[in-house]
């Protein structure tokens, strides 16, 4: 008997978001492209590699760490670095929480420093996620904080100031969960989740900021003001999306007939 594999609904939706970004912006003539990490990307590149060899053969896909490496290897797409393509077409990741001006929270994988770095090359940086990630304010309901990597030498400092001059008494160092001891990213650094108040984080600039400003912190996962749409599957099959037209942030909805 064949086996049937039901995604359940917030795959689908996941699902949705990515085949409907890929749809809308990866083009036959975009070349370089960047591939985000987490558990939405492969849907993305299940995506892309249904739009043919043909296309495909002249595309060059630059990963965001390792699991995107593996993803563009074992699909038998390109595979690039960012070093040897400084400039990227289209870069499509995942997020943990979007908000209403399209900021993000990126790094819940520990990702976040390759994935800003190709988010910025891009020409264009596009976020796919399921509806539980569509929020006004960041920090709703993605909980455990905001990821930042920081160098294993400075970790207890970064960590002091935190807590005692940038308003998270809560922040803890990410430990792993099949290892004894902290999580280590794929640029050999640790991960701090530091969760800040609501008004804190109705200005993530502001914290973004200061946060960086910290010895020994490498990257903050608060992307600002780097996306230019962002695709949210919904349980009902429509998908939302929102995206910045001339700085401002318009909402639509693609309805299931048409995604
Ligand atoms: O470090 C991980 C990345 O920022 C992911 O893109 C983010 O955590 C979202 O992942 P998922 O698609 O699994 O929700």
């Amino acid at each position: 008997m064949k086996a049937t594999t039901t995604l359940s609904a917030i795959e689908q939706s996941k699902r949705l978001a990515a085949y409907t970004a890929v749809d809308k912006h990866i083009l036959p003539e975009h070349k370089v492209i960047g591939i985000g990490s987490g558990s939405t990307v492969p849907y993305v590149v299940e995506r892309i590699v249904a739009q043919g060899r043909e296309l495909n053969k002249d595309r060059v896909f630059i990963p965001t760490g390792f699991q995107s490496k593996e993803l563009i290897v074992m699909s038998n797409l390109n595979l690039g670095d960012v070093d040897q393509f400084p400039t990227i077409d289209v870069t499509i990741d995942g997020a943990d929480e979007v908000d209403l001006d399209l900021n993000c929270i990126k790094g819940g994988g520990a990702c976040h420093l390759r994935e800003k770095v190709l988010a910025e090359a891009a020409n264009t940086f596009i976020v796919v996620a399921d509806y539980r990630k569509n929020a006004e304010y960041l920090g709703t309901n993605f909980t455990p904080g905001v990821p930042i990597e920081v160098v294993p030498f400075a970790y207890a400092q970064v960590l002091r100031k935190l807590h005692d001059v940038l308003g998270s008494p809560n922040a803890t160092l990410r430990m792993a969960k099949a290892k004894a001891g902290p999580v280590v990213t794929d640029n050999s650094n640790f991960v701090i989740d530091a969760p800040f108040p609501r008004e804190i984080m109705m200005d993530p600039s502001t914290i973004l900021a200061k946060i960086k400003m910290l010895t020994g912190v490498v990257e903050v996962g608060l992307f600002c003001n780097m996306a230019q749409a962002a695709y949210f599957g919904n349980e009902d099959g429509s998908v939302t999306v929102k995206r910045k037209v001339e700085s401002k942030v318009v909402e639509e909805s693609i309805l299931p007939s048409e995604s």
